[in-house]
């Protein structure tokens, strides 16, 4: 899902109110106003609110302030997400002091891609709202030694980013003006000249690397993780791996998604060009221990959805590819292609490298190895909250429909169902991802943003209706047992 943590700046409470976002219901004299804190990483925000506020209003507030739109925003209370917008403030037990975290989708912010002449490439983020070009990077030491360069030409200081690559993929260059040593040293008749530019890259290897991009030796682990060992892997799966595997080997290294609420690492091919599979370590789960995106750590074990388990998600993202059966009805999984609602294949790895995120800074791969889900990376033209439902074909959507019921999906949101035009005559498919809260304890984060779709209203196909008749939940619990998941009782 396309979310992630965007630092607020920290405003005065009274710069709220000058925006016009509060009114007189929000004066500290009202009898149920309280004054909450809303943080990201290390920025905090205080606003005030009323216990009687609804959490849309809340919402609508942050977007008056602070222009993220509230479909884009999530917010969240020790451990639980303020999911139903029509509850109060008070209904979470959010009362006065309280910290909320806000976490914000990233397609508010634009990632700019700036590429140095040999070769070096920064991303920074950049505010759609506030895009003036700044040029400040750490190791460059004076601004005028810099120039940023777009098609070829200069970009000046005021120019709005907005207005520079809007078809979204342009690449800025920046060019940095630096003298290199250069020492003269008189050798018998000769003179031996020595050339010191160390200065030009963070530490001077770039080059070197980007030169010596052959096999290399092995400074990474990638390996499935198979608990029971009747298990046989299907052919999908090390199609899924074995790439994988060879973009590793070949130097390309994971890239952390700037999306999503817990860390997600694009695994590219080899040739570097292409990704291949999406690995989501259980440490950089929302709430857990290593979380990249600064959420707070879970106090009791729960995650970020009522009834889940902070580490659990990488499971339930196997889960849900194993229980979604091919049309012909369940099966072992070793011949298995694709299932009804085409979740993309899916697998738990131990996987170890030095890009994973990791609150210690610099590790080597071996100390820095992790465990988590390994998921095909499936083309797309976006997901589902880029365009309206009504294209949608009625099958597509009742494939879904069945899928989140089946597993009581606790996440599904439309930025969760990628879209793909791949088919014949460009005909849309859907495609489920992030089934990382699915099959939890309770029902109470089950909400579902096709059940405003009008596909929905449409009875199911005979097809439909006979997949459904050939699930059996105690064979699926089995099954998850097969592949070395005991099912909580509450779960299943
Ligand atoms: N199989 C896939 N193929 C292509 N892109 C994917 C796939 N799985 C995830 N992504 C993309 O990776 C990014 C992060 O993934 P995802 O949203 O699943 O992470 P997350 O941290 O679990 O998110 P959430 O905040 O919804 O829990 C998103 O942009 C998503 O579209």
């Amino acid at each position: 899902m396309s979310k992630a943590v965007v630092a607020l700046s920290p405003v005065l409470e009274e710069s709220v109110s000058i925006a016009g976002c509060l009114s007189d219901r929000h004066l500290p004299w009202s009898r149920d106003s309280i004054l909450i804190y809303l943080t990201v990483a290390n920025s905090v925000t205080p606003m005030r609110v009323l216990e009687s506020d609804s959490i849309a209003s809340v919402k609508l507030r942050i977007q008056n302030s602070k222009g993220f739109f509230v479909k884009k925003q999530k917010l969240v209370f020790e451990g639980t997400e303020l999911a139903r917008s029509n509850s109060l403030v008070r209904d979470y037990g959010v009362t006065d002091g309280n910290v909320l975290h806000l976490v914000v989708h990233l397609s508010d912010l634009q990632v700019v891609t700036v590429r140095t002449v040999c070769g070096k490439v920064f991303e920074f983020h950049v505010e759609r709202s506030r895009n003036q070009i700044a040029k400040r990077g750490k190791g460059f030491v004076d601004l005028k030694d810099e120039e940023l360069i777009f098609d070829g030409e200069e970009l000046a200081d005021q120019r709005l980013i907005h207005d520079i690559g809007k078809s979204g993929d342009a690449v800025i260059h920046l060019q940095v003006r630096k003298s290199a040593k250069v020492r003269a040293k008189p050798i018998l008749k000769d003179l031996e000249l020595s050339i010191d530019a160390s200065n030009l890259t963070d530490d001077g290897t770039e080059e070197l690397r980007m030169v010596c991009r052959k096999p290399l030796q092995r400074d990474f682990c990638l390996e499935p993780l198979i608990v029971n060992p009747k298990v046989e892997l299907p052919l999908v799966v090390k199609k899924l791996i074995d790439p994988t595997f060879d973009g590793l080997e070949r130097g390309n290294h994971p890239v952390i998604s700037s999306e999503g609420s817990g860390g997600a690492y694009f695994m590219q091919d080899s040739s570097g060009h292409g990704y291949i599979s999406v690995f989501k370590p259980m440490d950089e789960e929302p709430m857990a221990q290593n979380n990249p995106r600064g959420l707070p750590l879970s106090t009791d074990g729960e995650g970020l959805k009522k009834g889940t388990r902070v580490g659990q998600g990488a499971f339930r993202e196997v889960a849900a590819y194993l229980l979604d059966h091919p049309r012909s009805g369940p099966c072992s999984v070793c011949g298995k292609e694709v299932g009804f609602a085409g979740v993309p294949p899916t697998v738990m790895v131990s996987c170890a490298h030095r890009g994973f995120f990791n609150p210690y800074g610099y590790l080597d791969a071996s100390k820095n190895m992790k465990i988590g889900s390994l998921q095909m990376f499936m083309k797309n033209s976006g997901s589902c909250e880029d365009m309206g439902p009504r294209a949608f074909p009625v099958e597509e959507v009742h494939k879904i429909s069945v899928l989140d019921i089946c597993l009581a999906n606790a996440d599904r949101h439309v930025g969760n169902i990628l879209v793909s035009k791949e088919g014949e005559g460009g005909q849309i498919a859907l495609i489920p991802i992030d089934h990382g809260y699915c099959l939890p304890e309770t029902f109470e984060n089950c909400t579902f943003d096709w059940l405003y779709w009008p596909q929905v209203r449409q009875p199911y196909s005979s097809d439909t209706l006979n997949y459904i008749m050939s699930l059996d939940a105690e064979q699926d619990i089995e099954l998850l047992k097969f592949h070395g998941w005991n099912l909580p009782i509450e779960c299943a």
